[in-house]
């Protein structure tokens, strides 16, 4: 039997450090800390040595004073230049503030009730927030993701992101938002070397767009009107960041999709205007569709080379002729150029339609229904390399309704009624990647989503308010030129009237019937030969 007696006990011999060995080992360790926190932050470490020394040698003054000339000095820089303010002194400023005393305060509770932090070996992963960079409206935060993360995963839980940092947007970027800056000068080659280093691809970033101010929220005032237009970078409309957003004209179809009044009007219009020192001058020519009977655009008509809003059939006439362009233009530059520059005597063409869908889908005439979807196909398929281009308008972006959807390579949402409808819009996965059309405020008139060139990521932005007085004037200081609708030499059926033009001088016909039987007829009717 055994008894409590025989059980030995064993016990680990415990090594007390002495009292002195501990707080020097914390002291070396806080130091530590404290040294490479300096190393990291050289801007603020300088600056409270300077302080220091400047409080040492001459007392409060020498902190009160270089404070007021250095906040002189800044009222100043942004006087003159508030731009370059905010980029170099302003934003890095306002970013570290923010970064430690807003984001690094709930990041990690954010993280984890958006469920983007994990765990890894029993221990809390997190993803790590490296930079704040801050400005008017924006603090983009750069992330190091946890490994195995994707910026995906981000732009599902963006709304959940934007209400954790207490804002109603986030944007998640998969690579750095902006392009790099444009060099020139001595210098441009090093600027130029530094650039491509900062804006080199880093897969295990992502970037955290938080809109602090949201700039859309007031109304954006029509953007001057260039007189020569750039059809590779036309500026309709204000994006998150105060920039402007410009489109991507040339060589390509564009869609916008919107539910009723959510400002389909204000693409089309802030398109007519930026496009008006081109319409003036020849480069562009504005073919119209109207089909709401010109209430849309019948205020703007001196500027259109065509319009037609009342006679369907005028409509498919329209498409007809621009399909002949098409081919002319196909049959001329074959084997010459692969896209179509613009020029006065051979200009753009952009076939502006409003309401797509009574052409596509509510037109009862079956056979004119055919012609136009047939006209159409030709023209979103092969119209963009030959200047050709469709700029159509839509509430219903249903396939039944438009069936040639995809066939847009550019493409806007304003306001939408149903989640399913932005990914008909945008294309498939946008509403996930953070383009949430269909929740759009009841103030938001004119404001959308476009897709950036050459990334898959969503912006929003808001298009300039064109008011009928604008339409007005601009109608009278840009007016297409009179013999603009006569490309081709072709004349349309539209009822409504269109500008003057002199008659164009037209090839003299050849003979109808052939020669045996005009001299039969001559000699019947005692006339001379021809
Ligand atoms: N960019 C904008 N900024 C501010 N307000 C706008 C903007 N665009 C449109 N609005 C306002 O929203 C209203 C609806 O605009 P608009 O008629 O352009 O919408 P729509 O989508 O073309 O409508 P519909 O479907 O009837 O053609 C207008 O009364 C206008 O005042």
């Amino acid at each position: 039997m055994t008894s409590a007696g025989d059980l030995v006990v064993f016990r680990p011999k415990r090594f007390a450090l002495p009292m002195w060995a501990v707080l020097l080992g914390l002291v070396l360790r806080w130091s530590g800390r404290a040294i490479w926190w300096c190393l990291r932050h050289p801007v603020a470490t300088g600056s409270a040595v300077v302080a220091l020394w400047l409080f040492v040698e001459f007392g409060w003054s020498g902190l009160v004073v270089p404070l007021v000339l250095a906040s002189t000095a800044s009222a100043v820089w942004r006087w003159r230049d508030e731009s370059s303010w905010w980029t170099w002194l302003a934003g890095p400023l306002l970013g570290s503030f923010r970064r430690v005393f807003v984001y690094r305060r709930v990041w990690r509770e954010a993280m984890t009730l958006c469920r983007l932090a994990d765990t890894y070996d029993h221990r809390p992963v997190l993803p790590q927030l490296l930079r704040v960079r801050s400005d008017q409206a924006l603090d983009v935060l750069t992330v190091r993701m946890v490994r195995g993360q994707t910026p995906e995963q981000f732009q599902a839980v963006s709304a959940n992101l934007a209400y954790a940092f207490g804002r109603r947007h986030v944007r998640v970027y998969s690579e750095r938002p902006g392009d790099p800056p444009t060099r020139t000068g001595h210098a441009a080659w090093l600027l130029r070397f530094v650039d491509r280093v900062r804006y080199r691809d880093r897969p295990t970033l992502v970037y955290l767009a938080v809109v602090r101010t949201d700039a859309l929220r007031t109304v954006v005032p029509p953007f001057d009107v260039p007189a020569v237009p750039d059809f590779t970078a036309l500026p309709l409309a204000r994006r998150e960041d105060l920039r402007p957003w410009s489109l991507h004209l040339l060589a390509t179809h564009v869609l916008v999709g919107g539910a009723t009044r959510s400002g389909k009007g204000s693409v089309l219009w802030s398109l007519v205007r930026v496009l008006g020192g081109g319409i003036e001058s020849g480069l562009v020519r504005l073919w119209v569709i109207d089909p709401k009977g010109g209430m849309e655009f019948a205020l703007g008509r001196p500027m259109f080379a065509r319009f037609v809003c009342k006679s369907f059939e005028a409509m498919a006439d329209l498409l007809d002729e621009a399909v002949t362009v098409l081919r002319e233009r196909q049959t001329r530059l074959a084997g010459t150029v692969r896209v179509h520059t613009p020029t006065e005597a051979d200009p753009l063409v952009v076939v502006v339609v409003d309401e797509m869908a009574a052409l596509t889908a509510y037109l009862q005439d079956v056979e004119l229904r055919k012609r136009i979807a047939s006209s159409l196909g030709l023209l979103l398929s092969q119209g963009a390399g030959v200047g050709v281009l469709v700029v159509a308008a839509l509430q219903d972006p249903r396939k039944d309704v438009l069936p040639f959807r995809d066939l847009f390579p550019t493409r806007i949402a304003l306001g939408l009624t149903e989640a399913s409808q932005v990914d008909m819009v945008l294309g498939d996965g946008a509403r996930a990647r953070g383009a949430l059309a269909d929740q759009m405020p009841r103030w938001a008139k004119g404001v959308g989503y476009v897709i950036l060139d050459g990334t898959p990521d969503p912006m929003r932005v808001r298009f300039s308010y064109v008011s009928d007085d604008d339409i007005r004037a601009m109608a009278r200081q840009y007016p297409a030129p009179a013999h603009a609708a006569d490309i081709l030499a072709q004349v349309g059926r539209e009822t409504a009237p269109e500008p003057a033009r002199p008659p164009l001088p037209r090839k003299p016909s050849g003979p109808l019937l052939p020669e045996s039987l005009r001299n039969l007829l001559d000699r019947d009717t005692g006339g001379e030969g021809r």
